[in-house]
């Protein structure tokens, strides 16, 4: 791949049949070969961008003791803050710390014979003092939600697959996740994982980026290449379940981030757009079925097609203080998840 991103206009999937068509074209390509693109055209305004960003920042600028109140530690539905140096990813810590945010629903407590994924429902945890976080955090949910349903449609109808085919698997309560994050600058080792080289777990992940940079893609050498901030664009990436719907077809790219240089902070807002935790993933028909490589299974990382499965493996690894705190029993079941 090219060190450039493709740009992809979302607003040409509405601009007569000839855009539309070059639009697929483009994000057929795009999605089959990288996994990665930037995304403009999609309707959010600068207006409420700037809202969003601004109660982030308000948040990270509170007394650490303010944030701490809301640690995720305190809530075994993993919502809440994580501390700097709190969260790990491929087994080493991360240098950054975060507030993780879903959909607002009642705790879903498992019954004895419900999987341990259910955990994974409950409240958010706010910050005193700062509700305007709670109501612009939840309206960039709701509307980040509808770009990346439109988006997944455009995405099937590009590889000639029927666009609505997942809309079940996403029906009444998809599993939506926004994450505040601040980089603080380098670790005092200077390790330099801002967060560590993965894939995201789901569908599609919408991320706006700062004008900081360090975001990094692993392109198919192995070499990570620099992502580098472009203004009202958000940064796409495919997750792990488009893989394993397209047989492998679809590709969910490894990236990293690179702590900023020093003490310079680095802000970034990821979106997840999940679906149900009960989906189970059918793989989808479209005419190119025939190439697609299959889904390459890593033994240390196994792939389930029921979706929550996949997501609360991710959370136990990444916050061993919280699996510890509350899901000893998930934990001890080995392969809890399985
Ligand atoms: O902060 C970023 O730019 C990317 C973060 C990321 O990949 C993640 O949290 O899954
Ligand atoms: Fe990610």
């Amino acid at each position: 791949m090219t060190n450039e991103l493709p740009v992809l206009d979302l607003s040409a999937a509405h601009a007569g049949p000839k855009a539309r068509a070059r639009f697929h074209e483009a994000l057929h390509t795009a999605a089959r070969d990288v996994g990665f693109f930037h995304l403009t055209g999609h309707g959010i305004t600068p207006a409420e961008t700037a809202e969003l960003t601004s109660a982030m920042r308000a948040f990270f600028a509170l007394p650490e003791a303010d944030r701490l109140a809301i640690s995720n530690l305190n809530s075994p539905h993993f919502r809440g803050y994580t501390r700097i140096g709190d969260e790990r990813t491929g087994g080493s810590q991360d240098w950054r710390d975060q507030l993780d945010i879903g959909a607002e629903r009642p705790a879903h407590v498992p019954a004895p014979d419900e999987p341990g994924y259910w955990w994974l429902e409950g409240p958010n945890q706010w910050p005193a003092g700062l509700p305007e976080l709670r109501t612009t955090a939840l309206h960039w949910i709701d509307r980040l939600s509808e770009v990346a349903g439109r988006l997944l449609h455009e995405l099937l109808a590009a590889i000639g697959a029927p666009e609505d085919f997942y809309d079940e698997a996403f029906a009444d309560r998809p599993h939506l996740h926004l994450k505040l994050v601040r980089y603080p600058g380098s670790a005092p080792d200077g390790a330099g994982q801002g967060v560590g080289a993965h894939k995201d777990y789901g569908f599609l992940t919408l991320l706006l980026q700062d004008e900081v940079g360090g975001l990094q893609v692993e392109s198919p050498d192995g070499t990570f290449i620099d992502v580098p901030p472009l203004p009202g664009a958000f940064v796409i990436n495919l997750g792990e379940l488009l893989e394993v719907a397209t047989n492998g077809y679809l590709k969910a790219t490894n990236h990293r981030v690179v702590s900023p240089p020093g003490t310079r902070e680095r802000y970034s807002v990821p979106f997840f757009y999940n679906p149900r935790l009960d989906a189970r993933i059918e793989p989808v028909s479209f005419p190119y079925a025939h190439r697609a490589p299959g889904v390459t299974q890593d033994a240390a990382n196994p792939l389930f097609a029921e979706y929550g499965r996949n997501e609360i493996k991710g959370w136990l690894r990444a916050h061993p203080g919280v699996a510890r705190r509350h899901h000893a029993a998930l934990l001890e079941e080995g392969a809890p998840v399985a």
